[in-house]
């Protein structure tokens, strides 16, 4: 029988390490970068200088620039920003294979709509099956063979097993869940929250505050997340408390460094410096989402309103301090 194909949708620092991660379960992968120039010096150089410098890429990986490729591959990953999530499923109508799964592995709420990555792709591709992968996993870690698990969700459990096996590698553990819903909103959330505890270190509040911070950041994110269906257990999980606990932990991650110059007084519109910082496109989606929950998420407004530099950090952290008792939950 021969050996499946991939097609990783977005060139970036994560998708580049996921073909690499898959490359041993595939006959072929192509990575389709929407810049011809990317896929170019990709194919010269047979590594991403511009996203992933240094590591190599496997031998069964093709960059295209060319999106019918799509057309062969027996399944997808899509790993562009969360925002341009529609417009380049919107490029996939008509050229997949009606079984290919699409498996979202963008992490953020679509700003406008309010729709999570898989609910996007229901929208534009309604008959196609989507899966989503998320968890605590820096590309560049992924890249240099570093341990790393993460958590991949589809509805039918049985196609949430067949992907896992399929990108897998020693060092690159996938659990199975049957929970989407609950995996993204772990991802998505996650980021929000990260640009918080950011904050908090560049202002140099100490380890107690940012425990505190990110243990809060989790009773928001268990709510946000429990009002809308998603399992507990998902949210403990690599996708949820995992994830968390990375990112808002690590200078590696592009929402605390965010959040970190912001904490050592940058503008918050200087602060990202170009990096793809996606809490940032996340965070007035799910505060409004939030709201009309009636989900308290203090914090996630605490972010969004430093971002919009409608608060100092000062005040916004006067503001959580002094914030009525309550019973902790
Ligand atoms: N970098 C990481 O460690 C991880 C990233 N993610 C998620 O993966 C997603 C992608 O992140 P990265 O690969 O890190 O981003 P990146 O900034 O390294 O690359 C983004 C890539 O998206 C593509 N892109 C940009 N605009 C596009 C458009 N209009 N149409 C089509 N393609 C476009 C480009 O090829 C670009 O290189 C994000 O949602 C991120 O949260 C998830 C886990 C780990
Ligand atoms: O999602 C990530 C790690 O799991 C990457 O985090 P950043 O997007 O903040 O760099």
């Amino acid at each position: 029988m021969s050996r499946p194909t991939l097609a990783v949708l977005g060139a970036g620092a994560w998708g580049t390490a996921l073909a690499n991660m898959a490359a041993r379960h595939h006959e072929k992968i192509w990575i389709w970068a929407h810049e011809p120039w990317l896929a170019a010096a990709m194919r010269d150089a047979r590594e991403n200088v511009d996203r992933l410098p240094g590591v190599r890429l496997a031998d069964c990986i093709e960059p295209t620039d060319d999106i019918d490729c799509v057309r062969d591959a027996d399944h997808i990953l899509m790993v562009t920003p969360a925002q341009v999530v529609r417009s380049v499923s919107v490029l996939l109508k008509g050229r997949l294979r009606p079984d290919s799964v699409v498996v979202s592995c963008a992490k953020g709420i679509e700003r406008g709509t309010g729709l999570y990555m898989r609910e996007v792709l229901a929208d534009v591709l309604p008959d196609q099956p989507a899966a989503a992968l998320s968890g605590p996993s820096f590309a560049e870690d992924v890249g240099r063979g570093l341990p790393t698990a993460v958590t991949l969700a589809a509805d039918r459990i049985e196609l949430a097993e067949m992907l896992c096996a399929r990108l897998a590698s020693p060092h690159f553990r996938l659990y199975r869940s049957s929970d989407l819903k609950g995996v993204e909103i772990g991802g998505a959330v996650k980021n929000v929250l990260a640009i918080a505890c950011g904050v908090t270190m560049g202002r140099g509040l100490g380890a107690s505050a940012h425990a505190a911070l990110l243990a809060r950041g989790f009773a928001e994110l268990m709510r946000f997340a429990l009002a809308q269906g998603a399992k507990a257990e998902t949210l403990m999980g690599l996708s949820g408390l995992g994830d968390l606990a990375l990112t808002c932990s690590s200078p590696q991650s592009r929402n605390y460094s965010l959040g970190f110059a912001i904490g050592q007084g940058e503008k918050p519109q200087v602060a990202g410096r170009g990096a793809l910082t996606e809490g940032a496109w996340t965070a007035p989606v799910l505060t409004a989402k939030a709201r009309s929950l009636g989900v308290e998420m203090p914090i996630a407004e605490a972010v969004q309103a430093i971002l919009e530099e409608r608060t100092e950090v000062a005040d916004a952290i006067g503001a959580l301090m002094s914030r009525p008792f309550k019973a902790e939950g």
